[in-house]
């Protein structure tokens, strides 16, 4: 029978423009995460590197690759699932935003390249784009654990409430967003879009952002997050480099799902989801 409860750890790195160093800082603190009792162990969206399209071609390695390796070798040394934030990856003359996930065997059981691209212009505020230099991924991806199916998607993919309703039909009880939302977006939505996802999907929701430095180009917002399928915050990070642990208890999305059971309420009569993904 499946545990029912698991420990989580959100690692909130903080990253610089040196990839030996962030490599051997993620590595370091995924040994710390283990140690202190974490069967899944998260890194943030651009663990390796800075965050911006300027450094995405600079940055970008093959899969496999250093930080992959590291990743797997990590995995492997801790005897956890390790879902590996996101890298800039290159295929194929081709950049993407790439997740990798690795089981206790150090074994790659998962690859999600970002699906939807953050290109935003908020007038006086925020423009970037993305699609400068990557491309977007064009698949969803779940990964099975001994505890529940995990759905995984990268930051700017929080805000599509379909994607995450795809991922609890198939089955997930946890959804992962390794992210880094800005100082002006983190504000204000940041919280808001997962406990809405986790609300409206009656699951745990948790993002995993870089630590905040106010010197970078792009300045994270950190506040690394787990949300329960209540819609309740349960663990949340400042805006330094630290680790989030909490026990993410499986027993309470069923409790909630049975007491407000609305996947069974929906109206297929008059609206409908359609996956269209193919993986
Ligand atoms: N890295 C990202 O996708 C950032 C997304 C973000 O900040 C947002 O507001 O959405």
């Amino acid at each position: 029978m499946a545990a029912s409860k698991f420990k989580i750890a959100l690692v909130q790195l903080f990253v610089t423009a040196n990839k030996s160093e962030n490599l051997a800082r993620a590595s370091k603190l995924i040994s710390q995460a283990a140690g202190g009792g974490a069967n899944l162990v998260a890194l943030p969206e651009c663990f390796n590197s800075p965050y911006g399209t300027k450094y995405f071609p600079e940055y970008a390695e093959k899969i496999p690759g250093e930080s992959t390796n590291m990743l797997a070798k990590a995995a492997k040394d801790n005897k956890v699932f390790l879902v590996g934030g996101s890298i800039p990856e290159e295929d194929g003359g081709k950049l993407y935003n790439t997740s990798t996930v690795f089981n206790p065997e150090g074994e790659l059981i998962a690859k999600f390249r970002k699906v939807h691209l953050f290109d935003i212009d908020v007038p006086g505020k925020i423009r970037f784009q993305e699609s400068e230099t990557l491309s977007p991924g064009s698949g969803l991806v779940t990964f099975d654990t001994p505890y529940c199916k995990v759905g995984l998607a990268i930051c700017y993919d929080i805000r599509f409430p379909e994607l995450a309703q795809i991922y609890t039909r198939r089955g997930c009880k946890l959804l992962l967003y390794p992210g880094a939302f800005n100082m002006t977006t983190g504000p204000a939505h940041w919280e808001l879009l997962q406990r809405g996802r986790a609300l409206d999907n009656q699951l745990y929701v948790g993002t995993i952002s870089p630590a905040r430095d106010e010197k970078a180009s792009y300045v994270a917002w950190g506040h690394s997050t787990l949300v329960n399928p209540w819609g309740e915050v349960v663990a949340k990070a400042g805006h330094e480099e630290e680790i989030v642990y909490s026990d993410v208890d499986l027993s309470y999305v069923d409790e909630v799902r049975s007491s407000i059971p609305t996947s069974n309420q929906r109206r297929a009569d008059i609206y409908k989801l359609q996956d269209m993904s193919q993986n």
